[in-house]
């Protein structure tokens, strides 16, 4: 009689897979000059606390799945590289504050929850088009990788700060969000004495004090929901330095679901344009973990790829899982997107429709200065709003590149900046971001779409 084997633990098969992205191409990934050191931060890294936990990254895709069935919104927004030093208190308060104000616009102007998702404690590193900067040095790769004013040489060190600096910022996000400032009776305090003095920052105190208003008559009548007093707040970044995503990567054991894969550097991660070959590393990476993921969409994919990209990051169909992030350009949503929503509709699954109007928008000023209209922002928005009117889609969620500051890097909007403006406030590490004002006014432009998208349905 031979003895009974024990079972194999299906928690190995799943570990060995998450390392299968390692014998694929895997583009835009640093060129880390000691592997051994790099290997080091890997293991230290396995070996720290995660980020988030699962019930909230499976709590996520919950909210995720509402937003594809059409009840739901989602605002996605952020840095667009996050910085060391850049992750202070303040910075980290103007953000929350810029993210609270846009979705009450959203959700009170809409009548629709809003699911918000900050690009925040974990956005540290930087696809880039070319190896090398104007000035020939190597391309700044995001803080997790070199230094925007020093040295250039990726530092796997660097990983580990990475982290660490992720866990305090995600820290104080959790006590803002659990009312510390996201509790609706401080709507008002949200708007910065800057704010207030524009026109939009006017708009939003007029709608503020309608809020204000109902929270103190619900107050009154005795109801005393938590959803007063604070809100959900979820963080993303894009995976894009698989060594760090991998190391963060954790095997749950479910007695129902048996083993799942949950990358807990964040409750969602997106894979970007520049990496999202069909065979290449990431989409391997991302397709064995368990996380809502995005994947950008631009203007060179075909319904094909897109077809084929749904039947692979989710395979069991299941809505929330998958959000398809287009940034196709405002000169070319209106045709690049709908032969791709109807192709993606066609195959029956159910993903989230969302617009990143900054991506396919960015120009260079005569003096080589990167900026984006608003104008063209609030376009690309249109045209989404308009493709998803056509085809009877819901336009799921906007994704922007925004900060809590009054920086001058996009022009335009009510405060009519110019190229000549940029010089004044000029700070991002990478691309450039809607200041308040210029995010509360697209706020109120999707809040318009959302609410026009709404009668035509009860109109159905
Ligand atoms: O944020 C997106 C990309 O990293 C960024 O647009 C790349 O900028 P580059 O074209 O200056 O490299
Ligand atoms: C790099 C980014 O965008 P994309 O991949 O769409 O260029 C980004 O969102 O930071």
């Amino acid at each position: 009689m031979t003895a009974p084997t024990d079972a194999a633990d299906p928690r190995d098969e799943l570990a060995e897979s998450l390392d299968a992205w390692r014998t694929r191409p895997a583009a835009q990934q640093p060129r880390w000059p000691d592997d051994v050191a790099l290997r080091e931060v890997a293991l230290t890294l396995a070996g720290m606390p995660p980020l988030v936990v699962a019930s909230e990254v499976d709590q996520l895709r919950e909210r995720l799945a509402a937003v594809a069935r059409g009840e739901a919104f989602l605002l996605q927004g952020g840095d667009c590289a996050e910085t060391f030093v850049t992750s202070s208190q303040a910075d980290i308060a103007g953000k929350v504050r810029v993210l609270l104000q846009m979705s009450v616009v959203l959700t009170y102007g809409a009548s629709m929850p809003v699911v918000k998702l900050g690009r925040i404690a974990g956005q540290y590193a930087k696809p880039r088009s070319s190896d090398l900067d104007p000035s020939g040095k190597p391309s700044y790769r995001g803080d997790m990788v070199n230094d925007l004013h020093g040295e250039r040489t990726p530092d796997p060190r660097r990983i580990l700060q990475a982290y660490s600096t992720a866990a305090s910022t995600l820290n104080l996000l959790r006590a803002y969000a659990g009312g510390g400032l996201a509790a609706l009776d401080r709507v008002h305090a949200w708007n910065t004495a800057f704010a207030r003095t524009t026109h939009t920052g006017a708009r939003y105190e007029k709608l503020a004090a309608e809020i204000d208003r109902a929270v103190r008559f619900m107050r009154a009548c005795g109801v005393d929901d938590a959803a007063l007093e604070g809100v959900e707040l979820y963080s993303s970044h894009e995976a894009l330095i698989l060594e760090y995503e991998r190391a963060l990567t954790r095997i749950e054991v479910d007695g129902l679901d048996g083993a799942r894969a949950y990358d807990l550097s964040g409750h969602f991660v997106w894979v970007g344009e520049r990496t999202r070959q069909m065979d290449g590393a990431h989409l391997d990476f991302v397709s064995r973990i368990a996380n809502p993921i995005g994947v950008k969409l631009g203007p060179t994919t075909t319904p094909e790829f897109a077809a084929e990209l749904v039947e692979r990051l989710d395979p069991h169909n299941q809505a929330g899982r998958l959000t398809l992030i287009s940034r196709m350009s405002n000169a070319k949503v209106r045709d690049a997107l709908p032969p791709i929503v109807e192709k993606v509709e066609s195959t029956g699954h159910r993903v989230v429709w969302q617009c990143d109007p900054m991506h396919g928008n960015t120009e260079e000023t005569a003096d080589g200065v990167k900026t984006r209209h608003l104008d063209r922002i609030i376009d690309e928005v249109d045209g989404f709003f308009d493709v998803h009117a056509e085809l009877g889609t819901h336009p799921g969620g906007l994704h922007v590149e925004l900060t809590g500051d009054d920086v001058t890097e996009c022009i335009g909007g009510t405060a009519e900046l110019t190229p000549d403006d940029l010089g004044r406030r000029y700070e991002t590490a990478c691309d450039p971001r809607l200041n308040i004002e210029q995010s509360l006014e697209l706020a109120f432009r999707v809040a318009e779409r959302l609410v026009a998208e709404r009668r035509s349905r009860a109109a159905e």
